[in-house]
């Protein structure tokens, strides 16, 4: 597994090793002794999530103001531009963004820690994303970013009007939002 710290240090990608035979391939896409050894990250997970998209759906920006979740993102089916918004108040990078291509293809993580406001837009056809998340959903902690917030200034990589839930349409800009300290 290589690792690469992206401009927002703590966002880190990871890129696992493929084993490839006349069957097919083989990787371990996660595996808790590696990851804490090569991250220096020692995380609990407790719950792994599945998500089937549509090209052109937005889901984003999401985070718990309690319970705030680091997640282990990856495409099992399709690309996604997968984003991470630093959300603390304290940090130097406090309302930056990274945005990364995760694909079937190429086999990437990215981990997002707790603290962070996180999305993804489908570039394909459709979509499969899996991700590990650090703690349980906790709904009424639940808060979205607006996508589009200019003071943000993502560069989602869209070729049409995105879709979106009707929650994340209500997204606050991070201006007015509540975040971490
Ligand atoms: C996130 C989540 C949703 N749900 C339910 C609530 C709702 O009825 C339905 C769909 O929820 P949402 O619209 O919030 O799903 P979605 O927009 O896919 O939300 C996810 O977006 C990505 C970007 C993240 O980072 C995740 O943490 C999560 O917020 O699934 C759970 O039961 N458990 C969960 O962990």
């Amino acid at each position: 597994m290589s690792i690469v710290h992206t401009k927002i240090p703590e966002v880190i990608q990871l890129e696992p090793q493929v084993f490839r035979d006349d069957r097919g391939f083989f990787f371990e896409a996660y595996n808790h002794q590696k990851f804490a050894q090569e991250t220096g990250i020692v995380t609990n997970f407790v719950q792994d999530n599945h998500s089937y998209s549509k090209q052109n759906v937005l889901r984003g920006l999401h985070y718990q103001i309690q319970q705030p979740q680091g997640k282990l993102v990856r495409a099992i089916v399709g690309t996604i531009f997968d984003v991470a918004v630093d959300i603390r108040k304290s940090s130097p990078t406090f309302g930056k963004w990274v945005g990364h291509e995760l694909s079937a293809e190429n086999k990437r993580l990215l981990w997002i820690p707790p603290g962070f406001a996180h999305g993804f837009l489908v570039l394909s056809e459709i979509a499969e994303v899996l991700y590990k998340t650090t703690d349980y959903y906790a709904p009424q902690g639940d808060r979205t970013i607006l996508w589009n917030d200019p003071d943000l200034a993502i560069d989602w990589p869209l070729s049409a009007p995105p879709i979106l839930s009707t929650k994340d349409e209500a997204g606050k800009p991070l201006r007015t939002a509540e975040v971490f300290d």
